[in-house]
């Protein structure tokens, strides 16, 4: 299956009683198979209803979004979701978290417990296999949500803040997982943060969106080795460019926040 995402003048208005929101306008996009594409910018720049509309959760006014060769239409096995807050079955362990797809999928038995196996291994969560989510770290359940996009072998990953609540050193350890097993099971992700270093250490690509309404600023490719050090000077000089860019859209919000407090 073809990993591709297409996203292709893409526009989204939210109606709200108040006024018109312009939450997308004209977004054009393509992701190719295997490429790891981060979308950046500050807060209500459009980054997770850009990522929604190619989950299929909420779909564009106009335009439309290719993903895997079809058109996107609602949500589909080809694109597995992760959010910051885990989705996870807080009446289910670990391992039935993992399962859960599998047996939705209609899998025998054995295949599942293999599955699930091999998963809990590649995630590190063997010793945790019997816990509930409520037991263990905000760390540990992202390695159960990140295992049961995997088990369903989505070839796309759709990622939105999936680290954001997570301690600095829990962070950094998640973010090296990912890329392990981005490259190991040859995903196309698609990952919304507002951290720029996040985005510089992970993506092959960072797409920066603009304020009301959301466009895209800057499509920049990363061209610094993996593993990447923070502390590089081409990586610096990177995040000063980005922050940059940043910076300019943070402005504009916080402009149009002076100015609806104004009103009220
Ligand atoms: N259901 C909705 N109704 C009205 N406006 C909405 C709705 N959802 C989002 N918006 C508006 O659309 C814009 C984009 O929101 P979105 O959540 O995609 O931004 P974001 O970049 O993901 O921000 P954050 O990092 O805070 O999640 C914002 O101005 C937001 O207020």
């Amino acid at each position: 299956m073809s990993s591709q995402i297409i996203v292709s003048g893409v526009n989204k208005v939210f109606r709200t009683p108040e006024k018109d929101v312009i939450a997308l306008k004209d977004i054009n996009l393509t992701i190719n198979p295997g490429e790891f594409v981060c979308l950046l910018g500050p807060s209500g720049c459009g980054k997770s209803t850009l990522l929604n509309a190619v989950a299929g959760f909420s779909l564009p006014s106009s335009g439309s979004i290719t993903a895997a060769g079809a058109t996107v239409t609602g949500p589909g096995p080809e694109r597995g979701m992760v959010f910051q807050e885990y989705a996870l079955f807080p009446w289910m362990t670990v391992a039935q978290n993992i399962a859960f797809g599998l047996e939705v999928k209609g899998l025998g038995k054995a295949e599942i417990a293999a599955k699930v196996e091999s998963l809990l291994d590649t995630l590190s969560l063997k010793d945790f296999r019997n816990r509930f989510p409520k037991d263990l770290s905000g760390g540990m359940r992202q390695r159960v949500a990140i295992a049961r996009v995997l088990a369903l072998d989505s070839p796309i990953m759709l990622m939105d803040e999936p680290f954001g609540a997570l301690d600095a050193l829990t962070r950094r350890n998640l973010q090296d997982e990912l890329l392990r097993i981005w490259k190991e099971f040859g995903k196309t992700i698609l990952f919304v943060t507002h951290s720029i270093e996040e985005s510089i250490y992970l993506a092959d690509r960072i797409v920066v969106m603009t304020y009301r309404p959301g466009t895209i600023k800057r499509d920049q490719w990363v061209d610094i080795p993996r593993p990447r050090d923070p502390a590089a000077p081409a990586f610096n000089e990177l995040k000063r460019e980005l922050g940059r860019l940043v910076m300019e859209e943070q402005q504009r919000h916080a402009a149009d926040e002076l100015k609806l407090a104004a009103v009220d």
